[in-house]
């Protein structure tokens, strides 16, 4: 049952996790596909649940049913096993209205659990929020994450890419698409960071007119671990907006908001919040008090507010001035215009990793609310990795759009183990109740760090652990070795943080004796290079920090290759074991919509496929099995195949979709394994399986095109039925009797 894990401790050769929306519709027709070849070669495969429906429950489970258990922590132990062969999916970070939605759904299929309380009083209350938001937001990566980050396109999505180019929009020199950020006040410019040079157990106080109050404490860090805190000032913040807000106005464009309130779970709700405030400032100034009181919140988006709005009793006042104010302020970028839904109506909907790679690639174009696409101011409030889009912007005002039948490629080696930098600093994030000092305190009394701060601005800590960073810069190394490409790490010597992180590796760059191997270049001269050697036709490795992994593996696939969603996204566990990950980008909540109104799933589960044969690869070098070994290969010749056959899902209803593509996968796969030499028992198995496949293919293809243009019901969204799912996921019975076969 979807939801709720009944699994006993078992321990599968290959894990595959059970997610949401997209990916987790596609691993219905998928998996039982996979679980029937790799059972030829005597793998198991086993699914556990991090999906939101899933982590819900297994926050309650005094209210669940007996013998549920909590994947995600099973999970958390597991990639810390040496064997561990994980098959990670995409999975929803949810953002309070997402949140919301998944409570909902789940009470109304009868389970008891509470309702997230959004101001929490009683002591119930508290500890229900406190089970909810450690379910908030990015809750699962970086729990699985025990590793860093090695991504890039495979070589055969280049070269598919090289000869059937996606659409790229046209870039103008005379653009007036900008990039707006703050200059002072902000993360970046506050930043201050200390390496650790012995163990240390810290606590973080605040110190104010009303005495010293311990945020955190008991937190601790090996030798050589950096710590980093700084502050984002609120004041700053409204000020920056405010400016922004007019100077979108003076250029006549658009105004967009790109934030990653997902993984930036706790800061960046609460930014968003602000902008939503300064935005609709005229209908705060009047009736703020009647929205706080009636407990409309923007950080949830104005989405949320309009529910709320919506039973009021002044609601047709506050509507017809939320509309007078937007139709005076700038044209917000819609998420989707014929819905009416802008780009701050769900915190979650406009996720920069994805969203400026799509502005750049549509040539600095968003949707107006009027459905025409336009110019767009793009305001990322926060300075640090700002330049990085900024500066492409002016590349490609410069030099047009890149072109992807030429383009070189960047791949990607990622700073992430152990909750590395930003992307860790969740359960260090702070809104500050009133003006004083932020401290953090080694146990001796030492102050390691401190700020001071307002009422109001956003202090946070981050830490890296030399342990992760070693690692890092020997994947980097070792990447480099292999591909020949030049090496760039972004990092900016003039940035706080960057300091420490080139003073740690430093000397392990002379030991390896690597010093003239690598460059070294702050994110937005790092970007302009790569531009030019991408265009050029060339290579690059970019070893970055964790947030910049997550931007450049969405920005430069988008541009080179059309999608992340054809990725490989590798994860080499510090202690051993392999977290495959599919594609960089999530789970396409626009894809279940169309699939719930025509059928049509146009997900692409390349992914999940390069996933697949890297985790096989994994297993069979291993454990010396050559069998194993070729069974990843196989799968690595069919994804040449599909893509150079043209397999891959169609965008449109009456195209091919994902289930097509998982057939077509299949069909390759087996005729792949049937024609290779190296294990002949494994040809003489699949041989009958890939004549079956197509002698059958006509009664497949027809089977599996029943039902498409119509309407579908999979029994929910966040918490779907399992055999709704199959039935509309699982069409042709001739295709399942296939693979539904036993193995020997
Ligand atoms: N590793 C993880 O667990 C990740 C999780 N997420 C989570 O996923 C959710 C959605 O994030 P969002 O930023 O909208 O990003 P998505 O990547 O889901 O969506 C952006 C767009 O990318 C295209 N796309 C992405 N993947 C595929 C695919 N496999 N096949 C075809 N097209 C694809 C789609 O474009 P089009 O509309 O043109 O078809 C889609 O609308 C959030 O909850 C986010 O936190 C995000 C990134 C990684
Ligand atoms: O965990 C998340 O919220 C998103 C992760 C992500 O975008 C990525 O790893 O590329
Ligand atoms: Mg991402």
């Amino acid at each position: 049952m979807k939801g709720i894990s009944m699994s006993t401790d078992t321990n599968a050769d290959i894990i595959y996790t059970a997610t949401d929306e997209a990916p987790q519709l596609a691993a219905a027709s998928l998996l039982p596909i996979i679980r029937r070849f790799v059972s030829e070669v005597g793998l198991s495969v086993e699914e556990r649940d991090i999906s939101v429906a899933g982590r819900i429950l297994a926050a309650f489970p005094e209210r669940a049913p007996d013998g549920a258990q909590d994947d995600l922590a099973w999970l958390g132990d597991r990639v810390k096993e040496a064997d561990a062969n994980i098959i990670k999916l995409p999975n929803v970070s949810a953002s309070v209205p997402q949140l919301n939605a998944a409570i909902a759904e789940l009470q109304a299929q009868g389970f008891d659990i509470p309702d997230y309380p959004e101001a929490p009083e009683t002591d119930a209350e508290k500890e229900t929020r406190a089970r909810y938001d450690a379910i908030k937001g990015s809750a699962v990566n970086p729990v699985l994450r025990e590793g860093n980050s090695d991504r890039r396109a495979p070589a055969a999505v280049k070269a598919f890419a090289k000869e059937h180019p996606h659409s790229m929009g046209t870039w103008s020199k005379d653009s007036k698409t900008r990039v707006s950020t703050m200059s002072a006040g902000d993360f970046h410019s506050n930043e201050k960071s200390v390496t650790l040079d012995a163990a240390q157990t810290v606590r973080i106080e605040h110190v104010s007119g009303d005495g010293t109050k311990v945020l955190a404490d008991g937190l601790s860090y090996p030798a050589g671990t950096i710590l980093d805190a700084t502050f984002m000032s609120k004041a700053a913040l409204l000020s920056f907006l405010e400016e922004a807000i007019a100077t979108t106005a003076a250029d006549g464009t658009l105004f967009s908001l790109h934030m990653k309130a997902t993984m930036m779970k706790v800061s960046d709700p609460i930014i968003f919040g602000h902008a939503v405030r300064v935005y609709l400032k005229p209908v705060f100034d009047t009736y703020g008090d009647a929205l706080a009181e009636a407990g409309a919140n923007p950080n949830s988006g104005l989405g949320t507010m309009l529910d709320v709005i919506a039973d009021m009793p002044q609601a047709d006042e506050i509507n017809a001035a939320i509309k007078a104010c937007l139709s005076e302020r700038p044209p917000l970028y819609m998420v989707n215009s014929d819905r009416g839904i802008t780009n701050l109506h769900v915190p979650s909907d406009v996720i920069i990793d994805a969203s400026m790679p799509a502005v750049l690639r549509a040539g600095g174009k968003g949707w107006g609310p009027d459905g025409k696409e336009g110019d767009t101011n793009c305001v990322i409030p926060d300075s640090s990795y700002a330049g990085v889009y900024a500066e492409s912007v002016a590349f490609f005002k410069e030099n047009g759009a890149l072109d992807p039948t030429t383009a070189g490629t960047v791949q990607n080696v990622g700073l992430m183990a152990k909750k590395a930098e930003e992307y860790g600093s969740h359960p260090t994030t702070f809104e500050m109740s009133a003006s004083g000092t932020m401290n953090v305190v080694a146990e001796g009394g030492d102050v390691l760090l401190s700020h001071d701060v307002a009422a109001g601005d956003i202090w946070r800590m981050a830490s890296t652990r030399a342990e992760a960073i070693e690692n890092w810069l020997a994947l980097a190394l070792e990447r480099q070795k292999l591909t020949g490409y030049e090496t760039v790490f972004w990092l900016n010597k003039n940035r706080a943080h960057d300091a420490e992180i080139l003073r740690a590796i430093t000397p392990m760059l002379e030991a390896a004796g690597a010093m003239d191997k690598v460059q070294i270049m702050a994110p937005s001269e790092a970007t302009q290079h790569a531009l030019k050697v991408i265009t050029r036709g060339e290579n690059v490795i970019a070893a970055t920090g964790n947030v910049l992994r997550d931007y450049l593996t969405d920005l430069f696939p988008i541009l080179e290759v059309g999608t992340s969603a054809k990725m490989l996204s590798v994860v080499k566990l510090m202690n051993g074991g392999g977290l495959f990950e599919t594609g960089a980008g999530g789970s396409a909540p626009k894809h279940v919509q169309q699939l719930m109104e025509e059928n049509h799933l146009r997900w692409d589960s390349l992914g999940e496929f390069c996933a697949l044969a890297e985790s096989l690869r994994f297993v069979g070098e291993a454990r010396g099995d050559a069998d194993v070994q070729v069974m990843g290969d196989a799968a690595d010749d069919a994804i040449t195949r599909l893509l150079s056959e043209g397999k891959s899902p169609g965008r449109k209803v009456g195209q091919d979709d994902n289930r097509d593509s998982h057939f077509h996968f299949a069909l390759y796969w087996a005729e792949a394994l049937a024609a290779q030499s190296k294990s002949p028992a494994l040809s003489e198995t699949f041989a009958p399986v890939a004549a079956r496949l197509r002698d059958d293919y006509d009664t497949i293809r027809a089977e599996l095109s029943q039902g498409r243009g119509q309407a579908v019901d999979l029994g929910g969204y966040y918490r779907t039925d399992p055999e709704k799912v199959a039935a509309v996921f699982r069409p042709s019975a001739t295709f399942n009797a296939i693979m539904d076969q036993a193995a020997g």
